[in-house]
Protein backbone atom coordinates (compact mmCIF):
# COMPACT_ATOMS: atom_id res chain seq x y z
CA UNK A 1 0.00 0.00 0.00
CA UNK A 2 1.49 3.56 -1.02
CA UNK A 3 1.79 5.59 2.29
CA UNK A 4 -0.37 8.26 1.48
CA UNK A 5 -3.20 5.88 1.01
CA UNK A 6 -2.28 4.16 4.50
CA UNK A 7 -2.28 7.24 5.52
CA UNK A 8 -5.76 7.49 4.35
CA UNK A 9 -7.01 4.10 5.54
CA UNK A 10 -5.58 4.32 8.95
CA UNK A 11 -7.51 7.74 8.87
CA UNK A 12 -10.75 6.43 8.30
CA UNK A 13 -9.73 3.80 10.98
CA UNK A 14 -9.51 5.89 13.85
CA UNK A 15 -12.24 7.88 13.08
CA UNK A 16 -14.72 4.44 13.15
CA UNK A 17 -12.64 3.55 16.49
CA UNK A 18 -13.71 6.98 17.96
CA UNK A 19 -17.22 7.13 16.63
CA UNK A 20 -17.65 3.28 17.90
CA UNK A 21 -16.49 4.66 21.52
CA UNK A 22 -18.73 7.56 21.60
CA UNK A 23 -21.47 5.39 20.97
CA UNK A 24 -22.29 6.51 16.92
CA UNK A 25 -23.78 4.11 14.49
CA UNK A 26 -22.28 2.32 11.61
CA UNK A 27 -24.10 4.77 9.74
CA UNK A 28 -22.38 7.70 10.83
CA UNK A 29 -19.32 5.89 10.06
CA UNK A 30 -20.60 5.57 6.76
CA UNK A 31 -21.52 9.22 6.35
CA UNK A 32 -17.37 10.76 7.59
CA UNK A 33 -15.73 7.82 6.34
CA UNK A 34 -15.09 10.14 2.73
CA UNK A 35 -15.02 13.49 1.72
CA UNK A 36 -18.91 14.61 0.91
CA UNK A 37 -16.66 16.29 -2.77
CA UNK A 38 -13.74 16.01 -4.21
CA UNK A 39 -12.75 18.13 -7.02
CA UNK A 40 -10.27 17.38 -9.27
CA UNK A 41 -9.24 20.41 -12.24
CA UNK A 42 -6.61 21.26 -14.50
CA UNK A 43 -4.87 23.81 -14.78
CA UNK A 44 -3.10 25.53 -17.55
CA UNK A 45 -0.71 28.40 -17.02
CA UNK A 46 1.24 30.47 -19.44
CA UNK A 47 4.78 30.35 -18.28
CA UNK A 48 7.12 32.72 -18.80
CA UNK A 49 9.25 31.09 -21.71
CA UNK A 50 5.46 31.11 -23.99
CA UNK A 51 4.92 27.43 -23.09
CA UNK A 52 1.43 26.71 -21.84
CA UNK A 53 2.10 24.29 -19.05
CA UNK A 54 -1.09 22.60 -17.32
CA UNK A 55 -1.36 21.83 -13.47
CA UNK A 56 -3.39 19.40 -11.52
CA UNK A 57 -5.45 20.48 -8.41
CA UNK A 58 -7.94 19.22 -5.82
CA UNK A 59 -10.02 20.66 -3.49
CA UNK A 60 -11.43 18.35 -0.80
CA UNK A 61 -14.20 19.01 1.34
CA UNK A 62 -15.00 16.35 3.89
CA UNK A 63 -18.37 17.66 5.69
CA UNK A 64 -20.02 21.34 5.75
CA UNK A 65 -22.66 19.53 8.39
CA UNK A 66 -20.94 21.89 11.40
CA UNK A 67 -20.76 25.11 9.27
CA UNK A 68 -18.51 25.62 5.62
CA UNK A 69 -15.60 23.36 5.05
CA UNK A 70 -12.16 25.34 5.96
CA UNK A 71 -8.71 24.22 5.17
CA UNK A 72 -5.36 25.63 3.43
CA UNK A 73 -4.13 24.76 0.25
CA UNK A 74 -0.92 23.09 -0.55
CA UNK A 75 1.68 23.97 -3.38
CA UNK A 76 3.81 20.52 -3.31
CA UNK A 77 5.40 18.34 -6.19
CA UNK A 78 4.26 15.57 -3.92
CA UNK A 79 0.36 16.56 -3.30
CA UNK A 80 -2.04 13.47 -4.60
CA UNK A 81 -5.53 12.47 -4.41
CA UNK A 82 -5.22 10.61 -0.83
CA UNK A 83 -3.25 12.97 1.16
CA UNK A 84 -5.65 16.00 0.23
CA UNK A 85 -8.72 13.91 1.19
CA UNK A 86 -6.64 12.71 4.22
CA UNK A 87 -6.30 16.30 5.11
CA UNK A 88 -9.52 17.60 4.76
CA UNK A 89 -11.01 14.60 7.39
CA UNK A 90 -8.43 15.86 10.00
CA UNK A 91 -9.49 19.48 9.16
CA UNK A 92 -13.10 18.42 10.48
CA UNK A 93 -11.30 16.91 13.40
CA UNK A 94 -9.39 19.91 14.23
CA UNK A 95 -12.48 22.35 13.85
CA UNK A 96 -14.10 20.39 16.82
CA UNK A 97 -11.59 20.11 18.58
CA UNK A 98 -11.30 23.55 18.78
CA UNK A 99 -15.22 24.39 18.68
CA UNK A 100 -15.17 26.26 15.74
CA UNK A 101 -18.45 26.08 13.45
CA UNK A 102 -16.62 24.85 10.17
CA UNK A 103 -16.21 21.24 8.53
CA UNK A 104 -12.84 20.35 7.48
CA UNK A 105 -11.92 21.34 3.36
CA UNK A 106 -8.02 20.82 1.90
CA UNK A 107 -6.78 21.38 -1.30
CA UNK A 108 -3.67 21.08 -3.00
CA UNK A 109 -1.57 22.08 -6.40
CA UNK A 110 1.22 19.50 -7.64
CA UNK A 111 3.96 21.92 -8.70
CA UNK A 112 6.89 23.23 -7.06
CA UNK A 113 6.77 26.52 -6.21
CA UNK A 114 10.61 27.00 -6.08
CA UNK A 115 11.30 26.83 -9.65
CA UNK A 116 8.47 28.88 -10.56
CA UNK A 117 8.61 32.92 -11.01
CA UNK A 118 6.04 35.12 -9.28
CA UNK A 119 4.32 35.50 -12.38
CA UNK A 120 3.83 31.81 -12.89
CA UNK A 121 2.79 31.39 -9.45
CA UNK A 122 0.12 34.21 -9.63
CA UNK A 123 -1.06 32.98 -12.88
CA UNK A 124 -1.43 29.42 -10.57
CA UNK A 125 -2.91 30.74 -8.22
CA UNK A 126 -5.59 32.21 -10.01
CA UNK A 127 -6.37 29.64 -12.29
CA UNK A 128 -6.76 26.74 -9.37
CA UNK A 129 -9.28 29.85 -7.88
CA UNK A 130 -11.17 29.97 -11.30
CA UNK A 131 -11.72 26.12 -11.78
CA UNK A 132 -12.60 25.54 -7.95
CA UNK A 133 -14.94 28.78 -7.90
CA UNK A 134 -18.11 27.11 -8.15
CA UNK A 135 -17.73 25.60 -4.73
CA UNK A 136 -15.94 27.36 -2.85
CA UNK A 137 -16.95 31.36 -0.81
CA UNK A 138 -17.18 32.63 2.59
CA UNK A 139 -20.08 30.59 3.10
CA UNK A 140 -19.03 27.09 1.48
CA UNK A 141 -15.54 26.57 1.77
CA UNK A 142 -12.55 29.25 3.34
CA UNK A 143 -9.49 28.25 2.07
CA UNK A 144 -6.13 29.54 3.81
CA UNK A 145 -2.10 29.18 3.67
CA UNK A 146 -0.03 25.52 4.11
CA UNK A 147 3.11 23.88 2.77
CA UNK A 148 4.58 26.36 0.41
CA UNK A 149 1.61 29.13 0.07
CA UNK A 150 2.15 32.31 2.05
CA UNK A 151 -0.16 35.99 2.40
CA UNK A 152 1.15 37.01 -1.05
CA UNK A 153 -0.72 33.94 -2.16
CA UNK A 154 -3.59 34.42 -0.37
CA UNK A 155 -3.90 37.68 -1.53
CA UNK A 156 -3.91 36.86 -5.22
CA UNK A 157 -6.70 34.08 -4.54
CA UNK A 158 -8.75 36.74 -2.67
CA UNK A 159 -8.54 38.98 -5.40
CA UNK A 160 -9.31 36.44 -8.04
CA UNK A 161 -11.99 35.50 -6.29
CA UNK A 162 -13.72 38.89 -5.53
CA UNK A 163 -13.07 39.11 -9.68
CA UNK A 164 -15.43 36.36 -10.32
CA UNK A 165 -18.14 37.48 -7.73
CA UNK A 166 -18.03 41.16 -8.77
CA UNK A 167 -17.33 42.32 -5.02
CA UNK A 168 -14.72 42.41 -2.71
CA UNK A 169 -14.78 39.41 -0.65
CA UNK A 170 -11.82 39.16 2.25
CA UNK A 171 -14.16 36.59 4.06
CA UNK A 172 -13.50 33.89 1.05
CA UNK A 173 -9.66 33.38 2.28
CA UNK A 174 -7.64 33.68 5.58
CA UNK A 175 -4.27 34.40 5.95
CA UNK A 176 -4.27 37.26 4.37
CA UNK A 177 -2.01 40.32 4.49
CA UNK A 178 -3.16 42.72 6.93
CA UNK A 179 -4.24 45.44 4.99
CA UNK A 180 -6.52 42.72 2.76
CA UNK A 181 -8.38 42.12 6.42
CA UNK A 182 -5.74 39.71 7.36
CA UNK A 183 -5.72 38.94 11.34
CA UNK A 184 -3.01 40.38 13.59
CA UNK A 185 -1.36 37.11 14.94
CA UNK A 186 -2.22 34.23 11.99
CA UNK A 187 1.63 34.15 10.60
CA UNK A 188 2.45 33.26 13.69
CA UNK A 189 -0.80 31.14 15.32
CA UNK A 190 0.35 27.48 14.26
CA UNK A 191 3.82 27.62 15.87
CA UNK A 192 1.73 29.67 18.92
CA UNK A 193 -0.72 26.84 19.13
CA UNK A 194 2.71 23.82 19.32
CA UNK A 195 4.29 26.05 21.63
CA UNK A 196 1.27 26.08 23.87
CA UNK A 197 0.80 22.25 23.43
CA UNK A 198 4.76 21.83 23.96
CA UNK A 199 4.08 23.69 27.46
CA UNK A 200 1.15 21.66 28.53
CA UNK A 201 3.13 18.42 27.64
CA UNK A 202 6.00 19.43 29.72
CA UNK A 203 4.06 20.26 32.58
CA UNK A 204 2.09 17.05 32.73
CA UNK A 205 5.91 14.74 32.06
CA UNK A 206 7.69 17.51 34.59
CA UNK A 207 10.32 18.39 32.21
CA UNK A 208 11.03 22.14 32.41
CA UNK A 209 11.10 24.12 29.09
CA UNK A 210 14.06 26.23 30.37
CA UNK A 211 17.12 24.02 29.45
CA UNK A 212 15.32 21.12 27.69
CA UNK A 213 16.89 20.15 24.41
CA UNK A 214 14.14 20.32 21.03
CA UNK A 215 14.60 18.95 17.56
CA UNK A 216 12.38 21.17 15.26
CA UNK A 217 12.04 19.28 11.70
CA UNK A 218 11.35 21.90 9.08
CA UNK A 219 12.04 25.51 9.01
CA UNK A 220 9.06 27.06 7.56
CA UNK A 221 6.06 29.03 9.07
CA UNK A 222 5.42 26.44 11.28
CA UNK A 223 8.77 25.44 12.01
CA UNK A 224 10.71 28.65 12.00
CA UNK A 225 8.51 30.85 14.08
CA UNK A 226 8.47 28.26 16.79
CA UNK A 227 11.80 27.34 17.00
CA UNK A 228 12.08 31.38 18.42
CA UNK A 229 9.42 30.69 20.41
CA UNK A 230 11.04 27.68 21.94
CA UNK A 231 14.32 29.76 22.03
CA UNK A 232 12.38 32.40 23.65
CA UNK A 233 11.09 30.51 26.21
CA UNK A 234 15.13 29.10 26.99
CA UNK A 235 14.73 25.88 25.57
CA UNK A 236 17.75 24.74 23.51
CA UNK A 237 17.01 24.10 19.80
CA UNK A 238 19.65 21.35 19.32
CA UNK A 239 18.22 20.65 15.89
CA UNK A 240 16.39 22.47 12.64
CA UNK A 241 15.48 21.03 9.05
CA UNK A 242 14.57 21.84 5.73
CA UNK A 243 13.68 19.61 2.58
CA UNK A 244 17.47 19.62 1.78
CA UNK A 245 18.79 18.07 5.02
CA UNK A 246 19.30 19.33 8.47
CA UNK A 247 21.38 21.20 11.12
CA UNK A 248 22.28 19.28 14.71
CA UNK A 249 24.52 21.09 17.60
CA UNK A 250 24.12 19.66 20.71
CA UNK A 251 25.05 23.04 22.29
CA UNK A 252 22.37 24.83 20.95
CA UNK A 253 22.15 26.34 17.31
CA UNK A 254 21.25 30.40 16.54
CA UNK A 255 17.93 30.00 15.94
CA UNK A 256 17.92 34.40 15.10
CA UNK A 257 20.55 34.05 12.70
CA UNK A 258 18.69 30.64 11.19
CA UNK A 259 15.60 33.05 10.74
CA UNK A 260 17.10 35.74 9.34
CA UNK A 261 19.18 33.76 6.93
CA UNK A 262 16.26 31.04 5.51
CA UNK A 263 14.40 32.03 2.27
CA UNK A 264 10.91 32.21 2.01
CA UNK A 265 10.26 28.46 1.15
CA UNK A 266 11.84 27.97 4.81
CA UNK A 267 15.04 26.93 3.18
CA UNK A 268 18.43 27.20 5.30
CA UNK A 269 20.72 24.09 5.02
CA UNK A 270 22.03 24.63 1.86
CA UNK A 271 24.05 27.06 2.86
CA UNK A 272 25.97 24.81 5.82
CA UNK A 273 28.51 22.18 5.18
CA UNK A 274 27.94 19.89 7.97
CA UNK A 275 24.42 18.71 7.86
CA UNK A 276 22.72 15.47 8.67
CA UNK A 277 19.88 13.80 6.57
CA UNK A 278 16.12 14.78 8.00
CA UNK A 279 16.48 10.79 8.85
CA UNK A 280 19.43 11.20 11.26
CA UNK A 281 17.93 14.04 12.70
CA UNK A 282 14.68 12.69 14.00
CA UNK A 283 16.70 9.91 15.94
CA UNK A 284 18.86 12.78 17.91
CA UNK A 285 19.40 12.59 21.30
CA UNK A 286 16.95 15.17 22.67
CA UNK A 287 13.73 15.94 25.06
CA UNK A 288 11.39 17.47 22.93
CA UNK A 289 10.69 15.93 19.32
CA UNK A 290 8.71 18.42 16.56
CA UNK A 291 7.88 16.83 13.09
CA UNK A 292 7.33 20.39 11.47
CA UNK A 293 7.71 19.80 7.97
CA UNK A 294 5.78 16.90 5.74
CA UNK A 295 3.89 13.75 6.32
CA UNK A 296 5.24 10.12 6.94
CA UNK A 297 8.50 10.60 8.98
CA UNK A 298 7.94 8.89 11.78
CA UNK A 299 7.27 5.58 10.67
CA UNK A 300 7.37 1.68 12.21
CA UNK A 301 10.97 1.58 10.78
CA UNK A 302 12.24 4.49 12.88
CA UNK A 303 9.85 4.66 15.89
CA UNK A 304 11.90 2.92 18.63
CA UNK A 305 14.97 4.72 17.37
CA UNK A 306 13.20 8.00 18.68
CA UNK A 307 15.10 9.48 21.59
CA UNK A 308 12.35 12.46 23.45
CA UNK A 309 10.45 11.65 25.73
CA UNK A 310 7.54 14.23 24.19
CA UNK A 311 7.02 14.11 20.63
CA UNK A 312 4.22 16.96 19.01
CA UNK A 313 3.27 17.14 16.00
CA UNK A 314 3.05 20.15 14.13
CA UNK A 315 2.87 18.88 10.82
CA UNK A 316 -0.06 17.15 9.32
CA UNK A 317 0.34 13.23 9.47
CA UNK A 318 3.93 13.05 10.31
CA UNK A 319 3.36 9.91 12.32
CA UNK A 320 2.01 6.31 11.16
CA UNK A 321 -0.50 4.34 13.19
CA UNK A 322 1.88 2.00 13.63
CA UNK A 323 4.36 4.33 14.44
CA UNK A 324 1.44 6.02 16.86
CA UNK A 325 1.33 2.46 18.43
CA UNK A 326 4.86 2.05 19.22
CA UNK A 327 5.65 5.05 20.87
CA UNK A 328 3.00 4.86 22.83
CA UNK A 329 4.05 1.48 24.33
CA UNK A 330 7.64 2.84 24.49
CA UNK A 331 5.77 5.76 27.16
CA UNK A 332 6.19 8.80 25.23
CA UNK A 333 4.24 11.02 25.46
CA UNK A 334 2.64 11.75 21.80
CA UNK A 335 0.41 14.93 20.85
CA UNK A 336 -1.34 14.71 17.83
CA UNK A 337 -1.26 17.12 14.79
CA UNK A 338 -5.52 17.39 14.71
CA UNK A 339 -4.44 19.14 18.71
CA UNK A 340 -1.01 20.63 18.08
CA UNK A 341 -1.40 21.99 15.22
CA UNK A 342 -4.68 23.90 15.22
CA UNK A 343 -3.69 26.99 16.69
CA UNK A 344 -3.33 28.05 12.56
CA UNK A 345 -7.51 27.32 12.00
CA UNK A 346 -8.09 28.94 15.27
CA UNK A 347 -6.53 32.80 14.26
CA UNK A 348 -8.09 31.86 10.68
CA UNK A 349 -11.51 31.86 12.19
CA UNK A 350 -10.63 34.66 14.19
CA UNK A 351 -9.89 36.61 10.39
CA UNK A 352 -12.80 35.08 9.05
CA UNK A 353 -15.02 36.53 12.07
CA UNK A 354 -13.44 39.84 11.70
CA UNK A 355 -13.79 40.39 7.69
CA UNK A 356 -17.68 39.28 8.44
CA UNK A 357 -18.43 41.93 11.20
CA UNK A 358 -15.83 44.32 9.20
CA UNK A 359 -14.13 45.41 12.86
CA UNK A 360 -10.90 44.33 13.73
CA UNK A 361 -9.10 42.97 16.77
CA UNK A 362 -5.97 43.90 18.20
CA UNK A 363 -2.93 41.56 18.47
CA UNK A 364 -3.22 40.83 22.56
CA UNK A 365 -6.96 40.13 21.94
CA UNK A 366 -5.83 37.39 19.46
CA UNK A 367 -3.27 36.23 21.59
CA UNK A 368 -6.04 35.80 24.80
CA UNK A 369 -7.91 33.73 22.56
CA UNK A 370 -6.21 31.49 21.20
CA UNK A 371 -4.30 30.97 24.42
CA UNK A 372 -7.49 30.22 25.88
CA UNK A 373 -9.01 28.24 22.81
CA UNK A 374 -5.17 25.77 22.98
CA UNK A 375 -5.15 25.17 26.70
CA UNK A 376 -8.86 23.93 27.17
CA UNK A 377 -8.32 21.72 24.33
CA UNK A 378 -5.24 20.54 25.12
CA UNK A 379 -6.52 19.65 28.76
CA UNK A 380 -10.25 17.82 27.53
CA UNK A 381 -8.07 15.64 25.07
CA UNK A 382 -5.43 15.07 28.03
CA UNK A 383 -8.18 14.13 30.34
CA UNK A 384 -10.28 12.03 27.57
CA UNK A 385 -7.28 9.88 27.09
CA UNK A 386 -7.16 9.30 31.05
CA UNK A 387 -10.30 8.72 31.86
CA UNK A 388 -11.01 6.72 28.24
CA UNK A 389 -7.54 4.78 28.53
CA UNK A 390 -6.85 5.70 25.34
CA UNK A 391 -4.24 7.33 23.38
CA UNK A 392 -3.55 11.20 22.84
CA UNK A 393 -4.77 10.31 19.26
CA UNK A 394 -7.83 8.54 19.72
CA UNK A 395 -8.57 10.96 22.63
CA UNK A 396 -8.36 13.99 20.07
CA UNK A 397 -10.23 12.09 17.31
CA UNK A 398 -12.76 11.26 20.00
CA UNK A 399 -13.35 14.52 20.55
CA UNK A 400 -12.83 16.63 17.28
CA UNK A 401 -15.56 14.10 15.57
CA UNK A 402 -18.30 14.89 18.02
CA UNK A 403 -19.45 18.00 17.08
CA UNK A 404 -19.84 17.16 12.79
CA UNK A 405 -21.57 13.93 14.18
CA UNK A 406 -23.79 15.65 16.50
CA UNK A 407 -24.20 18.16 13.89
CA UNK A 408 -25.41 15.15 10.63
CA UNK A 409 -27.53 14.13 13.70
CA UNK A 410 -29.29 17.28 14.19
CA UNK A 411 -29.52 17.70 10.42
CA UNK A 412 -31.78 14.37 10.02
CA UNK A 413 -28.19 13.11 8.03
CA UNK A 414 -27.74 9.94 10.09
N1 LIG B 1 0.96 27.10 7.93
C1 LIG B 1 -0.02 26.75 8.76
O1 LIG B 1 -0.76 27.59 9.26
C2 LIG B 1 -0.21 25.31 9.14
C3 LIG B 1 0.68 24.34 8.77
N2 LIG B 1 0.50 23.06 9.19
C4 LIG B 1 1.40 22.00 8.79
O2 LIG B 1 2.74 22.28 9.20
C5 LIG B 1 3.65 21.70 8.26
C6 LIG B 1 4.58 22.79 7.75
O3 LIG B 1 3.80 23.79 7.12
P1 LIG B 1 4.36 25.26 6.91
O4 LIG B 1 5.38 25.57 7.92
O5 LIG B 1 3.19 26.13 6.77
O6 LIG B 1 5.01 25.12 5.46
P2 LIG B 1 6.19 26.00 4.82
O7 LIG B 1 6.01 25.87 3.37
O8 LIG B 1 6.24 27.35 5.41
O9 LIG B 1 7.50 25.20 5.29
C7 LIG B 1 7.68 23.86 4.96
C8 LIG B 1 9.01 23.39 5.55
O10 LIG B 1 9.09 21.98 5.31
C9 LIG B 1 10.30 21.70 4.62
N3 LIG B 1 10.10 20.57 3.72
C10 LIG B 1 9.44 20.54 2.55
N4 LIG B 1 9.53 19.34 1.97
C11 LIG B 1 10.28 18.59 2.84
C12 LIG B 1 10.75 17.24 2.82
N5 LIG B 1 10.49 16.44 1.78
N6 LIG B 1 11.48 16.80 3.89
C13 LIG B 1 11.76 17.62 4.93
N7 LIG B 1 11.35 18.90 4.99
C14 LIG B 1 10.63 19.36 3.96
C15 LIG B 1 10.60 22.98 3.85
O11 LIG B 1 11.98 23.04 3.48
C16 LIG B 1 10.22 24.03 4.88
O12 LIG B 1 11.25 24.23 5.80
C17 LIG B 1 2.78 21.06 7.17
O13 LIG B 1 2.58 19.70 7.47
C18 LIG B 1 1.48 21.82 7.28
O14 LIG B 1 0.37 21.08 6.78
C19 LIG B 1 -0.53 22.71 10.03
C20 LIG B 1 -1.43 23.64 10.43
C21 LIG B 1 -1.40 25.00 9.96
O1 LIG C 1 -6.04 28.17 8.61
C1 LIG C 1 -6.78 27.35 8.13
O2 LIG C 1 -7.94 27.57 7.82
C2 LIG C 1 -6.34 25.93 7.85
C3 LIG C 1 -4.93 25.62 8.21
C4 LIG C 1 -4.62 24.23 7.75
O3 LIG C 1 -4.68 23.95 6.56
C5 LIG C 1 -4.30 23.20 8.71
O4 LIG C 1 -4.54 23.37 9.91
O5 LIG C 1 -3.80 22.14 8.28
Amino acid sequence: MSENLNLFTSTQDVIKEALTKLGYSEEMYELLKEPLRMLTVRIPVRMDDGSTKVFTGYRSQHSDAAGPSKGGVRFHPDVNEEEVKALSMWMTLKAGIVNLPYGGGKGGVVCDPRQMSMGELERLSRGYVRAISQIVGPTKDIPAPDVYTNSQIMAWMMDEYSHIREFDSPGFITGKPLVLGGSHGRDKATAEGVTICIKEAAKKRGIDIEGARVVIQGFGNAGSFLAKFMHDAGAKVIGISDAYGALHDPNGLDIDYLIDRRDSFGTITTLFENTISNQELLEVDCDILVPAAISNQITEKNAANIKASIVVEAANGPTTMEATKILTERGILLVPDVLASSGGVTVSYFEWVQNNQGYYWTEEEVHERLHETLISAFNNIYETAQTRGVNMRLAAYMVGVRRTAEASKFRGWV
